[in-house]
């Protein structure tokens, strides 16, 4: 796609699944018939036992899936207290000198988890922050999940209790009740796709699942262009489910090329689909493009939940869901090989990056257990 200045203007430029691709901006006669808001989905009767409530439910789910890729779910199972107290605790953390936060670089853990400092991203050199915790198993508050097998190192990195105190409770309290609800949101998906309610629960026994929290400092100057923030990308996992503070910026791409805001609705839920789905439906369900923007006159912050397949899955187009005589228009991907690829792809200079480089050149050999189980690697003689 080359440089940023050979960008045709009447184009917008985003990353997909990891590849790089652009679609043209239609207006007047060209535009397409495609979505201008993100519809907001009542979730008060997910837990109804009775089936044609769940089906109705779902079918509201399909069809926003289908034609948005994006829906706000509001009256979701998840305590807003907990909500406001995970936004409390994130909050202290971030404001915390930069000494303090280097404590728990991500660079000190295999899988990127901790603080990622200020970083630049987009063309304009925005800076950014995050914090990200997700699977360890070797955490007593995941092994009603699963118990980390034996020679396997931490992945999360926890601020000190004294430093800021009850931080690991309210995340973990969080993390503990988006979890089931994000593998409810599943299930609604199978219904929606005409599956039975527990088809795809066979994907998820030990799914990749993290919250990565970001952090969007105000801009300084008064007079300052809205920037982009965070730049335009599909999410690759199969669900989303995002909170924001009372700060706007989310932004989501339809098909004339048009950004259409997600702005906060307090306690609901910005919910999107990622690539992993878009496989599996053979595109019917597309992961859609969405980015952060704006001028930020106050600080802003964004509470993702992803979830991933099992690290051992292979997704592909599922032949449930293709017609007969439809071919799959996409490839197999093993869930835990993409994980590790992204994660070296995107972090040139992480320790892990160049040990995995050195020790297992081929890529098709990197494994997700490789990241935890420092045993499984081979030992490369140093020179
Ligand atoms: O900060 C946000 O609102 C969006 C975050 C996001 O899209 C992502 O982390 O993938
Ligand atoms: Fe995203």
């Amino acid at each position: 796609m080359g440089d940023i200045s050979d960008r045709d203007p009447n184009r917008v430029y985003y990353n997909s699944g990891g590849f790089q691709r652009s679609r043209p901006i239609l207006t007047g006669p060209e535009a397409k018939e495609t979505f201008e808001e993100i519809p907001v989905i009542d979730f008060s009767e997910v837990t109804s036992s009775a089936t044609d409530v769940r089906q109705r439910l779902a079918d509201e789910v399909g069809h926003a899936a289908r034609n948005v890729g994006f829906f706000y779910v509001k009256n979701a199972p998840v305590s807003h207290t907990k909500i406001d107290r995970a936004f409390e605790l994130l909050e202290s953390f971030f404001a915390q000198p930069e000494d303090a936060k280097r404590q728990i670089d991500c660079n000190k853990s295999n899988e990127a988890k901790g603080w990622q400092p200020q970083q630049t991203v987009g063309p304009n050199g925005v800076l950014r922050e995050s914090y990200s915790m997700g699977n360890d198993y070797k955490e007593p508050e995941q092994h009603h999940i699963s118990v980390a097998p034996e020679g396997s190192v931490p992945l999360n990195q926890w601020p000190s209790e004294d430093t800021i105190p009850g931080f690991r409770k309210a995340i973990y309290d969080y993390y503990l009740e988006v979890y089931p609800f994000a593998k409810t949101l599943i299930q609604i998906f199978s219904l929606a796709l005409g599956l039975d309610q527990t088809e795809l629960d066979q994907y998820f026994q030990q799914p990749l699942a993290d919250i990565t929290a970001q952090y969007y400092p105000a801009h300084q100057a008064p007079d300052s262009n809205p920037l982009e923030l965070l730049s335009p990308h599909a999410d690759f996992g199969v669900v989303t489910l995002l909170l924001q503070n009372d700060v706007p910026g989310l932004e989501v791409l339809n098909a004339n090329g048009i950004w259409i805001p997600a702005p906060p609705m307090p306690y609901t839920f910005v919910v999107n689909t990622g690539n992993y789905v878009e496989a599996w439906t053979n595109g019917r369900w597309p992961a859609t493009v969405h980015r952060v923007y704006g001028k930020l006159d106050q600080p802003r912050f964004s509470l993702p939940f992803f979830v991933s397949p099992s690290p051992d899955v292979v997704v592909k187009p599922l032949r449930e869901l293709l017609e007969d005589g439809e071919r799959p228009k996409y490839e197999e991907r093993n869930v835990g090989q993409r994980q590790v690829k992204g994660q070296i792809g995107s972090r040139h200079n992480h320790p892990m990056t160049k040990l995995l480089r050195r020790v297992v050149p081929q890529e098709e050999d990197w494994r997700w257990e490789m990241l935890y189980q420092p045993h499984l690697l081979p030992r490369v003689a140093s020179s």
